[in-house]
């Protein structure tokens, strides 16, 4: 008897993506299945970005189709993409600085906020059950990532590893079913690293939430990762295993060629 087929959280394929006469994003295919955590790698400029700029509906793909959780997104707005359960955390941090962390968290839980303000008024009781649940899932999310000491201080007062498991957070408030992380753990020395890498396993472990993240963090990428995606010029250079992708001689020579750029 054949296994039951799983559908992919998302399902990217032979997505593109053109800025005039640049083809940042060429041809990929990518999906990421039910409790898989899965990396995309590549030198500076190979296109991660602009592929997760792609899969989070920010941007619109020039050809190629992404399903989510087996739906065509076509047409749908980034903020329709987060309420299909898509969590993202960016590059550059992108809180609420004055903010507290409580604040903040449940700013990124307001997607699931179905009455605007002014329904409120008027179906009181359905709002009030949605910030009852809102402060429910922040509080949950507050023990799950150990920041209890840090909810009432402004985000401007963290340091940068907090800054960034707040964000973290936000992401995680938002009850996703895929997580991206974009290169959380830039910037960051080896005990935050270590803690995001345990929070990672325990997201997809105890929330089940899929996640793909942009990381250059080799040691990350191949402790955490069941897959791997590697884009080189745009292109899907390689795929698999971190072992596999490793002994790639295809990405061997899309980083070397990287370090000879910098030389
Ligand atoms: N809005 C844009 N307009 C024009 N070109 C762009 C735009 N965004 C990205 N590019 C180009 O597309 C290519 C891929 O960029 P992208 O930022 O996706 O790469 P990346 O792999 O994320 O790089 P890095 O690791 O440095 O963040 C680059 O050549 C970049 O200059």
């Amino acid at each position: 008897m054949s296994a039951v087929q799983q559908t992919p959280v998302l399902e990217a394929t032979r997505i593109s993506k053109r800025f005039g006469g640049v083809k940042a994003v060429n041809d990929v295919s990518l999906k990421v299945m039910p409790g898989e955590i899965v990396s995309l790698i590549g030198p500076n400029g190979a296109g991660k970005t602009t592929t997760f700029n792609l899969v989070s509906g920010v941007l619109p793909p020039s050809d190629g189709q992404i399903r989510f959780q087996g739906r065509d997104t076509a047409g749908l707005k980034s903020h329709q993409f987060a309420r299909l359960g898509i969590g993202r955390t960016f590059q550059n941090l992108a809180l609420f600085r004055h903010g507290t962390v409580v604040e903040n968290l449940l700013v990124g839980r307001h997607i699931h906020f179905r009455y605007p303000v002014w329904e409120s008024l008027v179906y009181w009781g359905r709002s009030r059950r949605e910030e009852i649940a809102a402060r429910e899932k922040v509080e949950q999310v507050i023990e799950f990532l150990e920041i209890e000491e840090l909810r009432d201080k402004p985000v401007s007062q963290l340091a940068y590893g907090q800054q960034k498991r707040v964000e973290l957070g936000r992401a995680l408030a938002c009850e996703p079913s895929l997580l991206l992380l974009d290169e959380i753990v830039a910037g960051m020395n080896r005990e935050e690293k270590e803690d995001i890498a345990r929070f990672t396993l325990d997201i997809r472990d105890e929330f089940g939430i899929a996640v793909l993240m942009i990381e250059h963090d080799m040691q990350v990428v191949m402790d955490l990762s069941d897959r791997v995606y590697v884009l080189d010029f745009g292109c899907l250079i390689a795929e698999g295993t971190p072992a596999e992708v490793a002994a790639n001689p295809a990405v061997l020579a899309a980083y070397l060629g990287e370090e000879g750029a910098h030389a």
